[in-house]
């Protein structure tokens, strides 16, 4: 595979050490030079005196902080939002007491709160004006952003508690939250399939918009999209190519709530869990899709697909995984975490994935270098 890590495989059951081909000993003495200075308090002290290892002392530490804190932080971007604060400084720039009276905020709680936004560089002041900062703007500009920090309460009350959260001895909401996971309660509920599907298709566009740079659909017949919602990656696909036959496989009642943007645009309803996947595409897709399951549902849905294709056909995978041997802050932190509350699926690594589609039949496994991984990474497989 081009651009890739040497990532552990966790196709077994056990679980290894990132970059290590298999279980390893405990080799007791054995810390990095760098972490053993770290680790004295004197050195510490020493450092502080050399200007030189004074900054990479003082940055290490901002970085150290900016761990403890985050939370925090996300809190603030959480208030931010609630109270329409980038959207109000989007129209006009205020003054701090007509901004508390618009939001209901006490003045002096209001001024604690600008400033933590102003050091985030969302807002900022100047001449006595409350201004919106260019990330404040980006901030409520990306499809899909705000409704998903404001579903962040759910995830959070999972990880209150983290020892209890890992030890598996809590019941996390957000494993409710996506309940179509367990298929029968979103039928039960018809407006649960379209909340869900429509923060989905939100976010789908910044996906969307990467997927399609990475991948080359020109001289595709048919595309299928596998778990596709309610269309939103079929609708960019098809904006960019508008000749493109596809077709949309999803759950029967999350494709009820779909709309038929396109006389080109197929629909198969049935479950990939239960029927096998429709033939006819020569390129399926699987966004957002592997990490929301365990291996004994991601193996035999690879399997089904690899059936559904054309010799010479491509399956293209787009979500966000793991570091591996390269641990990365947005998916080694915050997807794994927030696949582990869901209590159904997990992120896995290119590595993992790579042997996963080899199990099921695929070759010529390739990923191309991933413009944003915090918003997705993308692997293609060729059935032989
Ligand atoms: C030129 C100079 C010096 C200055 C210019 C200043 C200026 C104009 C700056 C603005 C620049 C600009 C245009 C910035 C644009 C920034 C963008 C596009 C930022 C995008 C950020 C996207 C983010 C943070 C995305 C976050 C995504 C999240 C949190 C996704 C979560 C997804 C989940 C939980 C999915 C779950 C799926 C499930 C359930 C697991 O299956
Ligand atoms: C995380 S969503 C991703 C949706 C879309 N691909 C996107 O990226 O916005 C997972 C999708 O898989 C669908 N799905 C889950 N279980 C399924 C099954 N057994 N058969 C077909 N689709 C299923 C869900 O209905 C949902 O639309």
């Amino acid at each position: 595979m081009t651009d890739q890590t040497s990532a552990p495989s966790l196709m077994g059951k056990q679980p290894q050490v990132p970059g290590q081909p298999g279980p390893v000993p405990v080799q007791p003495g054995r810390v990095n030079f760098f972490t053993r200075i770290a680790l004295s308090p004197r050195l510490h002290e020493i450092f502080e005196r050399m200007p030189l290892m004074r900054r990479v002392t003082r940055r290490e530490g901002e970085a150290l902080f900016d761990v403890v804190s985050g939370f925090v932080q996300s809190q603030v971007l959480l208030a931010v939002v609630e109270f329409r604060v980038l959207h109000i400084l989007a129209g006009a720039s205020w003054p701090l007491p007509a901004l508390a009276e618009r939001t209901g905020l006490p003045e002096t709680r209001l001024a604690v709160l600008m400033q933590a936004a102003a050091a985030l560089k969302l807002v900022k002041f100047r001449r006595g004006l409350w201004q919106l900062a260019p990330r404040g703007a980006a901030f409520i500009t990306v499809p899909g952003l705000e409704a998903m920090v404001r579903h962040h309460p759910v995830l959070y009350r999972d990880l209150a508690d983290p020892v209890a959260f890992l030890k598996g001895d809590t019941e996390p909401e957000l494993a409710g939250f996506w309940p179509y996971v367990f298929g029968p309660l979103a039928q039960e509920d018809a407006g649960l399939a379209e909340r869900y599907s429509q923060l989905m298709a939100d976010s789908q566009r910044v996906v969307a918009d990467d997927t399609l740079r990475m991948v080359d659909l020109r001289n595709a017949k048919r595309v299928m999209d596998v778990g596709g919602g309610t269309g939103a990656f079929l609708r960019s696909v098809a904006k960019q190519y508008p000749e493109l036959p596809l077709t949309l496989f999803d759950l029967p009642h999350v494709l009820a709530v779909a709309e038929r943007f396109s006389p080109k645009l197929d629909f198969a309803p049935g479950s990939f869990r239960d029927d096998p996947i429709p033939t006819g595409a020569d390129v399926i897709t699987l966004v957002r899709v592997l990490y929301d399951h365990p291996d004994s549902v991601v193996e035999p849905l690879l399997a089904k697909v690899h059936a559904a294709l054309p010799p010479g056909g491509r399956l293209i995978i787009s979500e966000a995984m793991a570091g591996g041997a390269k641990p990365d802050r947005a998916c080694d932190v915050y997807f794994a975490f927030y696949t582990m509350a869901m209590s159904s699926g997990r992120t896995r690594s290119p590595e993992e994935i790579k042997q996963m589609l080899e199990k099921a039949g695929f070759s010529k496994v390739s990923k191309p270098r991933a413009l944003r991984p915090f918003i997705t990474s993308v692997i293609e497989a060729e059935r032989g």
